[in-house]
């Protein structure tokens, strides 16, 4: 009992790699409606030492279709709370009448210029889960030191002020406004920029799936493919509609592959439809699927589907621009963690590339600081089935994303190609690029430490290991402490500002192992051999799943 009021009472929720997540639930470090009123006017706080005009410019909210019966906490009552403790403070807020993609929220923020936006949602994780994605003026997340400083800020505010309560200020306060129909129908105009072959589109005889899992995408994937002058996807209809309790699937993360894609391939099949799109609870992510001629499917990687991005985002930029535009103006970008295909893309065709950390909203950042320094950015992504198409969207965003590959399966079956031919094509051109992505379940912090203080320490205090099993190690890179052996000075350029290791969210540990710009010649199946026996050396080696109770979930 003693435990259990303490782990409940004793931690805050922190911001992790997307904003404040956690089961909701009682306590502090728990999503329920104190915990989010407290966050919000802790933002309140720190927005209104920001910004002199935080009252003319409001603030953006946005939810999901996520909730819990028992409790009645659901993301829209969030929501609601958010916008009443903001409301109650006089601030307009632009509280979306409707649970909207998690893309909206950043689109929303730039494009009404309000300070900033929250989005009340727990994107592709468990039904339990809920979470507080926070949006900057730039319309990308927060990074710090802005983290740390709302933090300071919530401690100063925990107990709730008048009004902060009173979730019936949305329907009753002057200042509550409904960006909506705006937003949805101004991002929809805005998606036509990236879209290449409208006429195309219109005439395909591909026919594609789309799966929503149970969240917001049905809706906003339709009108995304009618902008681009498809016809309807066919949705999965058990899967289309909102249900918080995800009840046909163990897991709603897209990116566990063909399993969790069960019941759209199955309607693939009956439909006689070749490409299957996946978009996760909150539209930000995408999975795509594709049917091979030995009458597989092939569920295709982050690494390869940015593959196949990289190079149709490039080659329609190229295709829209005389000879003379300059390439050297153009950007795309990746976390480090994700594979360096655009890296070799950019190599051979000569625009530039940029690693960021781990987490689409250093992404988000790095591209706006790109874009006012009169860079163009054509596309970013993460591993993590995580894309960013254009820059209307200063994040990953599934809709667009879906959209976007299904004109690039159109313009290729023109071409008699498939989607997993062209990536063949792509690594024929550029280089071999595979890799694998994976991740282990810990649910004590306090083992992640442990394994990573060995690594710091491995054959003697301070020093990292030399070998992994039969592999050496080339370099190692520390971003948490900012080492980074393979530079003259040691100092790695990516440092991450927080005082736990890099991919941790507290659950979870993800790994990508990455073998990278390969010449053509070599044989892949040798390749995937190798890179199969570095993952179990890594295992073994430097996790030690069952010394440290790890579970690994295949992807
Ligand atoms: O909100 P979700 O999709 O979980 O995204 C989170 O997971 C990604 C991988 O670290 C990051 O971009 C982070 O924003």
């Amino acid at each position: 009992m003693n435990k259990e009021l303490r782990d409940r009472l004793c931690c805050r929720l922190t911001f992790g790699t997307a904003g404040l997540r956690s089961a909701m639930g009682a306590g502090f470090c728990y999503i329920n409606d104190l915990t989010v009123i407290q966050s919000t006017q802790g933002m309140y706080k720190y927005l209104e030492r920001c910004f002199s005009d935080f009252r003319q410019r409001g603030f953006v909210v946005g939810y999901d279709t996520r909730g819990q019966v028992t409790s009645s906490c659901s993301s829209k009552r969030l929501a609601k709370l958010t916008a009443a403790v903001l409301l109650a403070k006089g601030v307009p807020v632009y509280l979306f009448s409707k649970y909207v993609p998690t893309p909206f929220v950043p689109y929303a923020v730039q494009q009404l210029k309000a300070a900033a936006g929250v989005m009340i949602t727990a994107s592709h994780n468990r039904k339990e889960d809920n979470g507080y994605k926070v949006y900057w003026e730039n319309g990308a997340q927060i990074t710090s030191p802005h983290d740390k400083e709302i933090l300071k800020c919530i401690e100063e505010c925990v107990e709730p002020w008048n009004g902060s309560w009173n979730e019936n200020l949305v329907d009753t306060s002057p200042l509550t406004r409904d960006p909506l129909e705006e937003i949805s129908k101004s991002y929809m105009e805005d998606l036509k920029k990236i879209c290449y072959h409208r006429e195309l589109n219109t005439k395909t005889n591909l026919k594609f799936i789309h799966t929503s899992f149970h969240g917001v995408g049905h809706d906003y994937v339709q009108l995304a493919f009618k902008a681009f002058g498809f016809k309807p996807p066919i949705p999965v209809p058990e899967q289309k509609d909102p249900d918080p309790d995800f009840s046909t699937v163990k897991c709603p993360n897209p990116e566990e592959g063909e399993s969790v894609l069960e019941l759209s391939l199955r309607l693939a099949e009956k439909e006689s439809a070749r490409v299957v799109v996946a978009t996760d609870p909150d539209a930000d992510r995408l999975a795509v699927a594709e049917l091979q001629e030995n009458g597989r499917w092939k569920v295709f990687t982050g690494n390869e589907l940015a593959a196949l991005f990289g190079w149709w985002m490039f080659r329609s930029w190229k295709a829209n621009h005389s000879k003379e535009a300059d390439v050297k103006n153009i950007y795309m970008l990746a976390t480090t963690v994700s594979s360096k295909i655009l890296k070799a893309i950019a190599l051979r065709e000569g625009f530039h590339f940029e690693e960021t950390l781990p987490g689409f909203k250093w992404i988000g950042s790095r591209v706006k600081d790109l874009l006012n320094s009169g860079k163009e950015v054509l596309f970013a992504f993460e591993e993590s089935i995580g894309f960013m198409c254009g820059t209307s969207v200063l994040d990953k965003d599934g809709v667009s994303a879906a959209v976007v590959i299904a004109e690039m399966a159109s313009y290729l079956e023109i071409k008699n190609l498939t989607l997993a031919q062209k990536l063949t094509e792509i690594y024929e051109m550029y280089g071999y690029h595979i890799s694998k992505t994976s991740y282990f379940l810990c649910y004590e912090p306090p083992t992640i430490k442990r394994v990573f203080e060995k690594l710091r320490n491995f054959d003697s205090p301070t020093s990292y290991p030399k070998s992994c099993g039969t592999y050496g190690v080339l370099h190692v890179r520390d971003v948490t402490t900012g080492y980074d052996s393979s530079q003259l000075n040691k100092k790695s350029s990516l440092l991450l500002l927080l005082d736990r290791p890099v991919l941790l969210t507290g659950e979870y540990w993800s790994y990508t192992l990455i073998i990278q710009n390969i010449s053509t010649d070599l044989d892949k199946t040798f390749l995937e051999e190798q890179l199969q026996k570095v993952i179990e050396a890594l295992i073994e080696n430097f996790l030690e799943p069952s010394k440290n109770g790890l579970i690994w979930r295949s992807v």
